[in-house]
């Protein structure tokens, strides 16, 4: 047969396998969504910003909730705070679960982290129950003095060396969190512990990189022999699991053995190290400790804090550079671009603080910071697509069917750019959330949905506060001069991947009063 019928039989095939999908989806009432081809949509989903091309597509079939394929499954993308809630939330007894990641999760041998676990595991429960010890509300009110004390450690690092504004403000995160977690002291920007972070969420990034492995679309795939040609992936999949494996191991031991010894800082591991009500055996304790602990480390590390972007490459005034940066940075290129903002935020701080440090007690007395705060996080959203759920049975929903193990993604960037709740919603402007006609509160979804909403919102809520507004009180932050004297705009380039994060841009920070600070940060000492 000559290639030109070969390739008519091939393109007939495909055209009577698209066709029949079409139906298919149609008969079955599923939501709209580009037409897939029989080797699915994964050629509708671009590598970067696709939280942009999914609400597009959303916009152009008119609806909330889109459908696309990937071979063996359906994936619904919701795109509005409304349908979110009304699923996600209202629902939430059968849309908690979590979808199988084949590469990340099950091939690395990783499905007891607790961001994966599946909500019909008993572990879900235990999991969330333990976290929300740590992190409800009232828990959260003993870290206070450890925020104050990190935060005069920023305001002291902006002081000294203020071009490395991302290393202090990721240092004071993962203190924090690794001091919460583990009971742990974060002594340099160069920490032991911290370097595994960056190097597991490198390794995810590999093994999540979205379209890179068939595995995901196939999950047949998974049984294919790991010595055929072509497996290489489980290999892959084997060998970075394990080395990841060092981010929930190394720092467990290292805090157990401190509480062993009996010379350690509280924390989570030491608070629940000897209580075994939670597990019929003290291997499973252990590990049901060290995967939540590991949680607390990676949802803390990766989201208030900045982190290396391997392979990306960004210039900040004329150095290269490698660190990419989130909501504390994100709130910097805003303060940069907008100094009126700033000014009039500057205003209500000195009013209200007289030159005293904020403590967390001043939180409702600055209403316009609190506005600055949620407009931040709503204009540059660091898990712009969620964490995937999974629906545990068959749903309906506005006379569509939701077919039980539909992967349910929100789109929480489309929320948060939604013209009909942000009119112009690329502008930065806080007053959105002030007065009488206040806008959709992003705090309603930018922690996620239901009964896996972030459990570490209010710990985030509170170092936000405590660091946005000391450093208001302390520092003026501008747009940087070029050799040519010349202001240089910051740009806002995001990465793709769960979280987002802003790519180096350069800014100006200057003390207020370096004497008036060092003498605050010296009585603080004291
Ligand atoms: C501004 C900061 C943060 C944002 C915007 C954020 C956002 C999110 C989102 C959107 C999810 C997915 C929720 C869902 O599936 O519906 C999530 C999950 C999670 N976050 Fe956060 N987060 C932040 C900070 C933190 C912090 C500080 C911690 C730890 C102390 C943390 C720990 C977690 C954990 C453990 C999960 C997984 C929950 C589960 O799967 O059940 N996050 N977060």
């Amino acid at each position: 047969m000559s290639m030109n019928a070969l390739d008519a039989i091939a393109v007939a095939l495909c055209t009577l396998l698209s066709v029949g999908i079409w139906r298919y989806r149609k008969a079955r009432r599923l939501p709209p969504g580009p037409p897939a081809t029989f080797l699915g949509n994964a050629h509708h989903i671009p590598r970067t910003e696709n939280w942009v091309a999914f609400k597009n597509f959303a916009d152009q079939y008119n609806s909330s909730i889109l459908c696309l394929w990937m071979f063996n499954s359906e994936t619904f993308i919701l795109n509005d705070y409304r349908t979110a809630t009304a699923l996600l939330d209202h629902r939430s007894s059968i849309y908690s679960s979590r979808p199988t990641f084949w590469m990340a999760g099950y091939l690395a041998g990783r499905t007891s982290t607790v961001f994966g676990t599946k909500s019909t595991n008993p572990r879900f429960k235990i999991y969330r129950t333990l976290l929300h010890k740590t992190l409800n509300p009232r828990a959260i009110r003993t870290y206070r003095a450890l925020q104050l004390a990190e935060c005069q450690t920023l305001l002291k690092g902006l002081l000294e060396t203020p071009d490395d504004f991302i290393a202090h403000l990721r240092r004071n995160a993962i203190a924090i969190i690794m001091s919460v977690a583990y009971g742990y002291q974060v002594k340099s920007n160069d920490d032991k512990f911290v370097n595994i972070l960056e190097e597991t969420l490198r390794l995810a990034g590999v093994l999540n990189t979205p379209g890179k492995f068939w595995v995901e679309f196939l999950p047949i795939l998974r049984y294919v022999p790991a010595w055929l040609p072509g497996a290489g992936f489980r290999k892959l999949a084997r060998s970075l699991g394990q080395t990841m494996g060092r981010l929930e191991n190394v720092p467990y031991k290292w805090a157990t053995s401190q509480v062993l010894a009996g010379s350690y800082d509280e924390s989570f591991v030491s608070d629940h190290i000897h209580d075994q009500s939670f597990a019929p055996t003290l291997e499973e304790k252990d590990d049901i400790l060290k995967w939540c602990a590991a949680a607390l480390f990676v949802g803390g590390g990766d989201t208030v804090s900045s982190r290396i972007a391997y392979g990306l490459k960004a210039t900040t005034d004329g150095r290269s550079s490698e660190k990419t940066v989130s909501v504390m940075t994100t709130f910097f290129l805003l303060m940069a671009r907008h100094p009126e903002i700033q000014q009039r935020a500057r205003e209500e701080v000195d009013t209200v603080l007289g030159g005293n440090m904020a403590t967390h007690s001043d939180q409702a007395s600055l209403p316009y910071i609190n506005a600055v705060i949620k407009e931040v996080l709503r204009w540059g959203p660091v898990v712009p697509l969620g964490i995937p759920h999974q629906v545990t049975e068959d749903d309906f929903y506005d006379g569509y069917l939701i077919p039980k193990d539909t992967r349910i993604i929100s789109n929480i960037w489309a929320m948060a750019y939604d013209e009909n709740e942000y009119p112009n919603p690329s502008a930065f402007d806080p007053t959105r959330f002030l007065g009488d006609n206040k806008q959709l509160d992003p705090l309603k979804y930018i922690f996620g949905f239901g009964r896996r909403v972030c459990p570490g919102l209010d710990l985030a809520e509170a170092s936000l506060f405590i660091n946005i507004t000391n450093i208001l009180a302390n520092f003026i932050i501008s747009k940087k001069r070029g050799p040519d004297g010349q202001e240089i705009e910051p740009e806002a380039k995001w990465t793709t991947g769960v979280t987002a994060h802003l790519m180096p841009f350069p800014c100006q920070i200057t003390p207020r009063s370096p004497t008036a600070l060092r003498s605050m940060l010296s009585v603080s000492a004291n």
